[in-house]
């Protein structure tokens, strides 16, 4: 019989029970842990995700009221309310067991006890656990006001060196638990590939959570992020659970983090450093176990050099650096993604558009593209909503007018200025051939040309 992926807590003062209870016990379930002394419950429940804690009721010799075992027993409610408690007592004291029901045990043992029952008592136990674990993950999850739990992860498209060499690279790094920093402007797949490192871990049956640091403010930070008890501040109504910890045994990813103030990126270095976390208004330190992904779109070396993000931190967080260019460095990929936006808005809007014109294509091509990947879709959306050809035409493309502004030559090398500024020309005239040799000064025919010698 395959053994449980679950784990228990028998906490008794007596070491003869705690060797037959685990001896019975540790056929079936992976994980048995022991204690003769309850006051290594607080840590233990707090380090643990304990999903049955099977409790004796009386600890001090001559008290046998049972009062601490009811003590402990609201204690670990408290802590971890996903927990299933259940009782040990003996015959004789099952008033008391009663007693412990309405305060929140799941269920009693009688000592001495049957083998067949002990299993099938902690067995139940752990179904609840799970159960409640789960919904209380899921409803936390769809609390969150962000990607976590409307945005379905995209295939990630691309054919270019740029993006093959940050796929292999993607591959290699995704089993490992490496901290990795996604570094690339707005709009280039930071989100999309955090996921994917997350989809291709080990950790991938466990949840990913997205937390924007740049929406945070400062006063949310800790109580977003580590969670708080109820009463810890004035809208504190209930126990909630933060982010790290709904995280647990998955990834979380720390996006735009290059927005964190210093004195907030000192907090998350201590818990990226000691992988503990306290909930506000508690005083107990509970373990995580997450996979840390971290992005930003800023210049984060340029900050550690500026002073204004600490160096130690970005050492913590950078074990691997996974680049993602710009979409204008990687025009051969602007194709590939506008026919897949094609498809996938087409099935979104009913439409059966199914070209998109080379002349528009090459405008698409030639503009530069400052809200990248993201700003390339909504480009198409827009042009499949307006077209009233079953095809996209440079018409159909509406590129911010400030974007269109020309991007200046920063080059001399000549066939590279050439490129550019035909690019830029293009950019301009939204593709139209004619108006774009007009403005270039030559043929048609000697665009055409230059178009196909510059993979345009
Ligand atoms: N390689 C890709 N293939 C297909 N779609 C992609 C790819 N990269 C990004 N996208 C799409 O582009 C949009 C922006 O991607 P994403 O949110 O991952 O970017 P980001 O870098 O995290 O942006 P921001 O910095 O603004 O948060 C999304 O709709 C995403 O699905």
């Amino acid at each position: 019989m395959r053994k449980k992926e679950a784990t228990i807590l028998l906490v008794d003062d007596d070491e003869d029970i705690l060797f037959s209870a685990r001896i019975s016990l540790k056929k079936y379930f992976k994980q048995i842990l022991t204690t003769s002394t309850p006051k290594k419950i607080t840590q233990l429940v707090s380090n643990e995700a304990i999903d049955v804690v099977l409790l004796d009721m009386n600890y001090r010799i001559g008290y046998e009221d049972g009062k601490e075992g009811i003590y402990w027993l609201e204690h670990i409610k408290k802590i971890s309310p996903e927990t299933t408690v259940i009782l040990m007592t003996a015959f004789g004291s099952v008033h008391l067991a009663v007693e412990a029901i309405k305060k929140g045990a799941t269920d009693f043992i009688l000592k001495p006890w049957d083998n067949d029952k002990l299993y099938s008592t902690i067995n139940a136990g752990v179904e609840l656990s799970r159960s409640k674990r789960k919904n209380t993950q899921f409803e936390s999850i769809q609390q969150l006001d962000n990607k976590n739990f409307h945005q379905q992860t995209e295939h990630i498209i691309g054919h270019s060196k740029a993006m093959t060499d940050a796929m292999s690279l993607l591959k290699k790094v995704a089993p490992t638990d490496a901290t990795i920093l996604i570094l690339g402007e707005n709009g280039t797949g930071k989100y999309v590939f955090a996921k994917e490192l997350h989809l291709q871990s080990n950790r991938s049956k466990y949840p990913f959570i997205h937390v924007d640091l740049g929406a945070l403010n400062e006063n949310l930070f800790e109580s977003e992020l580590f969670g708080y008890t109820k009463g810890a501040f004035t809208d504190a109504h209930k126990d909630t659970i933060g982010r790290f910890e709904l995280a647990q045994k998955g990834t979380i990813f720390l996006d735009e983090i290059g927005n964190l103030p210093l004195h907030l990126q000192s907090k998350l270095l201590t818990v990226i450093q000691n992988r503990k976390i306290t909930r506000l208004g508690e005083a107990i330190e509970r373990d995580i176990d997450v996979r840390i992904i971290c992005a930003t779109n800023a210049n984060i070396h340029q900050m550690v050099t500026e002073g204004s993000f600490r160096q130690d931190l970005l050492y913590r967080i950078n074990t691997i650096e996974l680049n993602l260019p710009p979409l204008r460095e990687r025009t051969k990929d602007i194709p590939l993604l506008a026919h897949y936006f094609l498809n996938k808005l087409n099935q979104k809007y009913r439409k059966s558009i199914h070209q998109i014109t080379p002349q528009a294509m090459a405008a698409l091509t030639a503009y530069s593209w400052p809200g990248n990947i993201r700003e390339l879709e909504h480009i198409i959306e827009r042009g499949v909503i307006i077209t009233e050809e079953n095809a996209i035409t440079p018409s159909d493309l509406h590129f911010s007018s400030k974007k269109y502004e020309a991007t200046p030559v920063q080059t001399l090398h000549l066939e590279t200025s050439e490129k550019m500024l035909i690019q830029n020309a293009l950019e301009k005239h939204q593709g139209n051939i004619s108006k774009t040799a007009k403005e270039l000064g030559i043929t048609r025919a000697a665009l055409y040309r230059r178009l196909d010698k510059h993979q345009l």
